[in-house]
């Protein structure tokens, strides 16, 4: 059986505010393998965005662990190493985008290399690449306002592969697109997954785009649901 680069293993969320706790995930298990789309649906507010923070290491658990390729707890390790793991080994794709206004689109896929500090050069090469990879290469020096809603999103998928990662997570990445233009992202992403053999987690409320998922899992009220 395909090694699972990341794993879930009952893993709970509660968050602690002024008006009591907020159970907002509970007991939630799941695995991803190399070349596998797992979509998490479920409705508002139901922990998919929670789940994906625990799986990118943007939060920790408070039950449960999260399990690196290489058998690491990635909710337990030192900050440090967090950041390493984020930076070299996870893809993060955003329903707002996420790119800066005043940086080219190349410029905004090159910013992960910058923190990796990739020599120039090869910053380039590796920027050009992903561009063509996500259909942009005519494109390169548009900020974003120049480009439409679905090229700006491909200009962040571009920006979540530069630096090569094994995972990819993309938290509503349709979210703000209209319906043909989220099925040709979501199409994307089933491709980049199998042609790159990454292991990609993508939530989506959208009954269509679950079509694309190789596995599907169902939140409801933070729950795993059938
Ligand atoms: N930092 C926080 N503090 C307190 N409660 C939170 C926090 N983050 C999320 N929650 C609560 O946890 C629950 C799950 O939220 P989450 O954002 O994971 O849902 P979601 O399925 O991603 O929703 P949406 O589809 O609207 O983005 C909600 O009840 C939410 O209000």
């Amino acid at each position: 059986m395909a090694e699972a680069l990341l794993t879930a293993e009952s893993v709970s969320r509660v968050f602690t505010t002024g008006a009591g706790d907020v159970r907002a995930l509970t007991d939630v298990s799941m695995e991803v393998t190399a070349g596998e789309l797992v979509v998490v649906r479920g409705p508002s507010g139901s922990g998919k965005t929670t789940l994906l923070n625990l799986l990118g290491g943007l939060d920790r658990p408070t039950g449960g662990r999260v399990l690196l390729g290489d058998g690491r707890e990635l909710s337990s390790l030192p900050e440090k190493d967090v950041l390493e793991v984020r930076r070299t080994r996870i893809g993060y794709v955003f329903q707002s985008f996420g790119l800066i206004p005043v940086l080219s689109a190349a410029e905004n896929v090159e910013v992960p290399l910058r923190l990796l500090e990739v020599d120039p050069a090869e910053r380039e090469e590796r920027v050009a690449a992903a561009l063509e990879l996500v259909g942009l290469a005519d494109h390169v020096h548009q900020r974003p306002y120049e480009l439409s809603g679905g090229q700006q999103q491909r200009v962040g998928i571009a920006r979540a592969l530069v630096a090569e990662p094994e995972v990819l997570l993309a938290d509503e990445p349709t979210g703000q697109l209209d319906s043909r233009t989220a099925a040709t992202i979501m199409e994307l992403l089933q491709e980049l997954t199998r042609a790159r053999g990454l292991a990609a987690v993508v939530s989506t409320h959208d009954p269509v785009l679950i079509q694309r998922a190789d596995s599907v899992l169902t939140l409801k009220d933070g729950h795993p649901a059938a």
